[in-house]
């Protein structure tokens, strides 16, 4: 019997497990462990009605006054280690990265929908290594400055448009942040927020999100319903598959086949996949153009919702708390002045402005739970068992919201950091850990400065009004889901200046 085989058997008794140790060939001996700390399983069913199906990372943070900081769940057999410290998370997803950078497979989303081939949501693999590097290529420190013209001029429009049309914040951050990333990916100029290649990744990662919700798909918890044909009554399930499937190969390839034509008429850009068909003169193997495909797409995917999350926290935190807006503004005009914008370059120049950033990060993380990771081999951690395969959620929320380090947790405060390291060390929570953390995190920190920046400099935001002309403030209320967003509120923009519009004006309307 395997040693995980005989971990099992201990799992099922009674949270004790025995773990087979080899030394050489012949050398075998059994030790005791235990499962790390939960709530109770039921019979049959073990944790599956436990598992929080909303706000999860406020659950699990609850729990940790119960079991602890690493905490283990088991659903019809899937097994699940939440971890609410730094400590652990950096011990084992940073430390033991080799063994602890898979990521689960489902096989609703991850099967047959097909999300599996998305390099972000694909095995540790040989072809994710090298859409790792493809992507590190296009995103990495040294080539981070091609990327600002981009990102200025949209978080200009971005902001022209939002003071003309204050109810168009939503539309318009999903807008201009695609636009980036589309530009930067594919070398293409999104049209308008209609634009079908805008429009098709952002659908098919909200059938992403429906194609992972826990517990919503029968045929992840009974895998071999997926040899069902469709025409069976009750597959229902086929179907929706096969369309959400056809959506993720357009939203992939008609990009990148509008970018490949454009690269062999010999109108050259600077985008990821242009660079890498000039790498390979554009002869690239079936193999290879698949691998370039999928991995671009993980980038369009990655960076829309996180992004767009953080502005919209953003622009909340901005009207829960109007006097760090004026003290923001203040450090604006005073480093830069009102005769011209803030660019990305200006960052280390604007020390409050960085720790606003920061704090957005902190104060609701967009990816509260992180981006589960799984467990290649049977591990052991502080005596405890966490048997392989386990899926491990980092609850980056409960994280940040130490009030040992960040007293006061649940305000918004941009005093509360010292310097840099400080801030960084909210940053490299909030971005992911080990081989799996975020490749655009450093890409990304410039649009959000760029787009905050900008906002601070030019306007100020105010709450929207009721019919009697009362302030609306809005309540501090996230959706559920691996990425999450304020609830709708309203706000208005005015601008601080008949300068500021002129210059932002002049800006938005220029090409890039
Ligand atoms: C504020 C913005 C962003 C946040 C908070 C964020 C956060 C994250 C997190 C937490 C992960 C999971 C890391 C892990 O598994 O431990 C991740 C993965 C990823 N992110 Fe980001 N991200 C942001 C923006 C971006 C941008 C702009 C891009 C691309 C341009 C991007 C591309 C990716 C990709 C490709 C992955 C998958 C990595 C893999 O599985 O190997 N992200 N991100």
């Amino acid at each position: 019997m395997s040693s995980s085989g005989i971990a099992h058997i201990g799992a099922a008794l009674g949270g004790i497990a025995l773990l087979r140790y080899s030394l050489g060939t012949s050398l075998i001996f059994a030790i005791a462990l235990s499962l790390p700390p939960g709530p109770s399983p039921w019979p049959v069913v073990g944790n599956t009605f436990q598992i929080p199906m909303k706000h999860a990372w406020l659950v699990y943070s609850e729990w940790a006054k119960t079991y602890g900081d690493i905490i283990y769940l088991n659903a019809l057999g899937q097994r699940l280690v939440v971890i609410n410290s730094t400590n652990i998370a950096k011990d084992l997803l940073d430390k033991r990265s080799s063994i602890y950078s898979n990521r689960p497979r489902t096989t609703m989303a991850g099967e047959l929908c097909g999300y599996g081939e998305v390099s972000g949501f694909r095995q540790h693999d040989d072809i994710w290594k090298r859409q790792r590097r493809m992507m590190s290529h296009a995103l990495n420190q040294s080539s981070l400055s091609d990327h600002y013209a981009i990102q200025e001029i949209e978080a200009q429009r971005l902001v022209l448009n939002v003071l003309n049309n204050p109810d168009s914040l939503v539309h318009q951050t999903k807008l201009r942040i695609g636009s980036i990333i589309l530009h930067v990916v594919y070398g293409y100029a999104a049209k308008s927020e209609n634009d079908p290649f805008l429009v098709k990744p952002l659908k098919m990662l909200d059938n992403f999100v429906e194609a992972t919700v826990p517990g919503a798909w029968l045929v992840d918890i009974i895998p071999p319903l997926k040899y069902i044909p469709k025409w069976v009554p009750g597959a229902g399930f086929q179907k929706i598959a096969a369309s959400w499937r056809q959506l993720l190969w357009e939203s992939a390839w008609e990009p990148y086949l509008w970018c490949k034509a454009n690269y062999e008429n010999g109108t050259d850009n600077r985008s990821f996949i242009a660079t890498n068909l000039a790498v390979h003169e554009s002869n690239l193997s079936s193999k290879d153009e698949e691998t370039l495909v999928w991995g671009a797409i993980t980038v369009m995917g990655g960076g829309l919702d996180t992004n767009m999350s953080t502005v919209l926290t953003f622009f909340l935190a901005m009207l829960r708390y109007p006097e760090i807006q004026v003290k923001a503004c203040a450090e604006i005009d005073t480093v830069i002045g009102a005769d011209r914008l803030p660019s990305i370059t200006d960052r280390l120049a604007l020390s409050y402005i960085r720790a606003l950033i920061t704090e957005v990060y902190r104060w609701n993380p967009a990816v509260p739970l992180g981006i589960p990771h799984s467990v290649t081999q049977d591990d052991t951690y502080e005596g405890m068992y966490i048997p392989e395969g386990s899926i491990i959620m980092p609850n980056v929320w409960h994280m940040l919201h130490d009030p040992e380090i960040y007293p006061e947790p649940m305000a918004f405060k941009p005093e509360r950091y010292k310097d840099d390291a400080e801030m960084q060390n909210v940053t490299d929570l909030s971005f992911g850990f080990g081989r799996r953390a975020c490749p655009g995190m450093h890409f990304a920190q410039g649009t959000i400065f760029a787009i905050i920046a900008t906002v601070l400099a030019t306007c100020e935001i105010l709450p929207a009004l009721d019919p009697q002309g009362n302030e609306i403030i809005p309540k501090v209320a996230y959706t559920s889901g691996a990425i999450i967003f304020p609830e709708e509120f309203k706000c208005r923009l005015k601008c601080r200046s008949s300068q500021a519009r002129a210059l932002l004006t002049q800006a938005a309307n220029s090409t890039t």
